[in-house]
């Protein structure tokens, strides 16, 4: 049998006596939507950033198509195909939306310095290559109308588009959306459930997803891991999830609650 595209093998991070992560596991298939929901602390951040290489595991593997990379250094796994949006969007606020593209872009960048002081031919290759992929991913993403504005003067929903672009940019496998909606109104949320949609369909990348708005949630994922505690409680459809009595009592609350939740997302 094949290894899964993605797999996360009893992963723990313990901060001085706090389990933040305390024996996670799952896989992610190429091409899925899998997002990890729970309440506040409950460990999504952490496990992104064991995956990304922010923190070290105490416990644990990470592979990826089959590599282990739990101890890696994290331009390797940017270099490997793995990027990630933040909950507090991460972007060079003073740069313009194109320069914070190509910054992207240039993970992949495969000219030397000597070449590149030289300008030559290569250089120039590479550089117009880069272009491409960036308009690209303008044109996906619809950002030609801020295409030469600075982040900081930008609308926050834009802003979070433009962290998306930054992380297409890199030509990802495998894309992690921390919180992709937190900030937005429900018709920004909503186009970034088309964003999300268009990303797995069109372009074929895994994404895993950290989310609180269970709407999105049931919309874009094809599998759900709700975590509290540093630990799994469900795994499965979105609607399996969100009626697991463990996460109706953790995470939402109570099964009223919980019932109001399922069909607001239904409606
Ligand atoms: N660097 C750190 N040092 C100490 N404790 C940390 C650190 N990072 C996270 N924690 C703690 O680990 C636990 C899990 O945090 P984490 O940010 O992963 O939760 P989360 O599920 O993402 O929460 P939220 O939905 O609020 O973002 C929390 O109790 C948090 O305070």
């Amino acid at each position: 049998m094949s290894a899964p595209f993605f797999e996360a093998e009893s992963i723990a991070v313990q901060f001085g006596g706090l389990k933040a992560v305390d024996g996670v596991s799952f896989t992610v298939g190429k091409g899925e939507v899998f997002t990890i929901i729970g309440p506040n602390g409950a460990g999504k951040t952490t496990v992104f950033n064991i995956i990304s290489r922010i923190y070290n595991p105490t416990a644990g593997r990470v592979m990826l198509e089959g590599e282990e990379i739990t101890k890696l250094p994290a331009h390797r796994v940017a270099g490997l195909g793995i990027a990630r949006t933040f909950q507090n969007i991460e972007l060079f606020e003073h740069a313009t939306v194109l320069q914070n593209l190509l910054i992207g872009a240039h993970v992949h960048r495969t000219t030397n310095p000597l070449a590149e002081a030289l300008f030559l031919p290569s250089v120039k290759r590479a550089e117009v290559a880069l272009r491409e992929k960036v308009e690209e991913v303008i044109d996906l993403l619809d950002l030609a109308v801020h295409r030469d504005a600075t982040v900081a003067g930008l609308p926050y929903g834009a802003r979070k588009v433009v962290e998306l672009g930054r992380a297409l940019c890199t030509r990802p496998k495998l894309l992690l959306l921390d919180e992709p909606s937190s900030g937005l109104n429900v018709e920004e949320t909503e186009d970034m459930a088309f964003w999300i949609e268009d990303i797995t369909r069109d372009l074929g990348i895994t994404v895993v997803m950290v989310e609180h708005d269970m709407t999105l949630v049931s919309r874009v994922s094809d599998r759900v891991m709700a975590m509290n505690q540093g630990r799994v409680l469900a795994m499965g459809s979105p609607a399996e999830v969100q009626h697991h009595p463990a996460v109706v009592e953790a995470y939402i609350g109570t099964p009223a609650a919980a019932e109001a939740v399922a069909e607001r997302a239904a409606s």
